[in-house]
């Protein structure tokens, strides 16, 4: 088949895309591609590194308050539906796949208003402001939260899970940890603060950073390509076990050689970590929509998989829990299985099997 698929801003819009788009690889159903994003969101390093032909078209997030610039997003989206169509007609695609993002709204839109099958994915526990837009145009619905179901019109809806789950599920440990200077047989603690970097997950890791020298263990700090710099300077000497890094290209690659996460509750992430059973200490942004963050954490927490910490709650004793839980085998081999349980490692194959869906219903 012929698929655009739109998603931008944040990594966990994008790569759930490129997942699904190497199983329709892998499965030999792709006849061809294009991604839609924008220049300003990470799709425009990401998507192209990974070989996927890229196409962009500019518009701006809404401001929550009423102001002279949602006047000029308006006509900057209005403006973006025009070139989505544009793109569209000259691609011809069988169907459109959102998920998520600003950029996502245009391109799906745009396809709706030529009769294009559409589907869109929403990762998340509380639905973001994009896939609520465009819930009643759209022929299908994919989820990975239940929590979510009760937003959307029920008989669009198909759970699917998140396709980054399938991409990961069958890694197993490998030699990557060494490409950071760490001894891949080692347990290895992962701090990241999502795809961005999170400046309060760093701050708790710096303050850690004495704790975690002293530990048995070795620690991957990725602090966000914008925060590194800040990072370095304010966590001085480095101690031998700690690597800091500003970002991991491929994080799927070192996932199996993880003891423990400690990070944000991103979807995306989640998806990975329960792909694989990677017990974590889940800190959720206090600042996204809905808090759904902390929703999709709870749903770990509650089945065992993960601890939750809130931002308010990162006190000094932060560092000397998270080396007690390193230690604690009994926990962790707990959590695995409980994460083990919540992922969905068929995820981009049951996305596949509603966009064929959404292509029959225009047949
Ligand atoms: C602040 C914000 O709005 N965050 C949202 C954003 O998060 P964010 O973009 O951080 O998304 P996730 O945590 O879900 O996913 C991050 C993705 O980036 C990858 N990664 C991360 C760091 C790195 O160095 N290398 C790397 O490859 C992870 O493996 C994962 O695939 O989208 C998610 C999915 O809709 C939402 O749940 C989050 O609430």
């Amino acid at each position: 088949m012929r698929v655009v698929v739109s998603g931008g801003g944040t990594g966990g819009h994008i790569y759930p895309a490129l997942a699904l788009i190497e199983q329709l690889k892998t499965r030999g159903l792709l006849a061809d591609v294009l991604y839609v994003g924008t220049h300003r969101g990470l799709e425009s390093r990401i998507v192209p590194k990974a070989g996927i032909p890229f196409a962009t078209i500019e518009l701006q997030g809404f401001k929550r308050s009423l102001s002279l610039s949602n006047v000029k997003t308006v006509t900057m989206f209005l403006g973006s539906i025009g070139k989505a169509k544009r793109l569209l007609r000259d691609f011809r695609p069988d169907v459109v796949v959102g998920t998520g993002g600003y950029v996502s709204a245009a391109t799906v839109f745009a396809a709706t208003r030529l009769h294009i099958p559409t589907v869109i994915h929403e990762q998340n526990s509380v639905a973001g402001v994009t896939n609520k837009f465009l819930a009643r145009f759209v022929d299908k619905i994919a989820y990975a939260f239940p929590e979510v179901a009760d937003t959307f019109p029920a008989k669009k809806l198909v759970q699917t899970g998140n396709p980054r789950a399938q991409q990961v599920a069958h890694l197993r440990p490998n030699n990557r940890l060494a490409d950071f200077g760490l001894t891949p047989s080692e347990r290895t603690l992962l701090i990241f603060g999502g795809s961005r970097g999170a400046p309060k997950i760093n701050e708790a890791a710096i303050a850690a950073l004495p704790t975690f020298a002293a530990s048995h263990f070795q620690t991957l700090f990725v602090t966000g390509r914008v925060h590194y710099d800040a990072v370095i300077k304010a966590a001085g000497a480095v101690p031998d076990n700690v690597k800091i890094v500003p970002y991991v290209d491929d994080m799927p690659a070192i996932l199996p050689d993880l003891t423990l996460v400690i990070g944000r509750s991103g979807a995306t992430s989640l998806a990975e970590l329960t792909a694989l059973g990677v017990p974590a200490v889940l800190i959720p942004s206090p600042n996204v929509t809905g808090n759904h963050q902390f929703i999709n954490a709870q749903s770990l927490a509650k089945a065992g998989a993960a601890m939750v910490v809130p931002e308010t709650e990162l006190g000094p004793d932060f560092g000397e829990r998270v080396a007690s839980l390193m230690q604690d085998d009994e926990r962790l081999v707990r959590m695995t299985r409980a994460a083990k349980q919540l992922g969905v490692p068929d995820a981009a194959d049951r996305l596949i099997a509603v966009m064929q869906s959404a292509i029959a219903m225009h047949a």
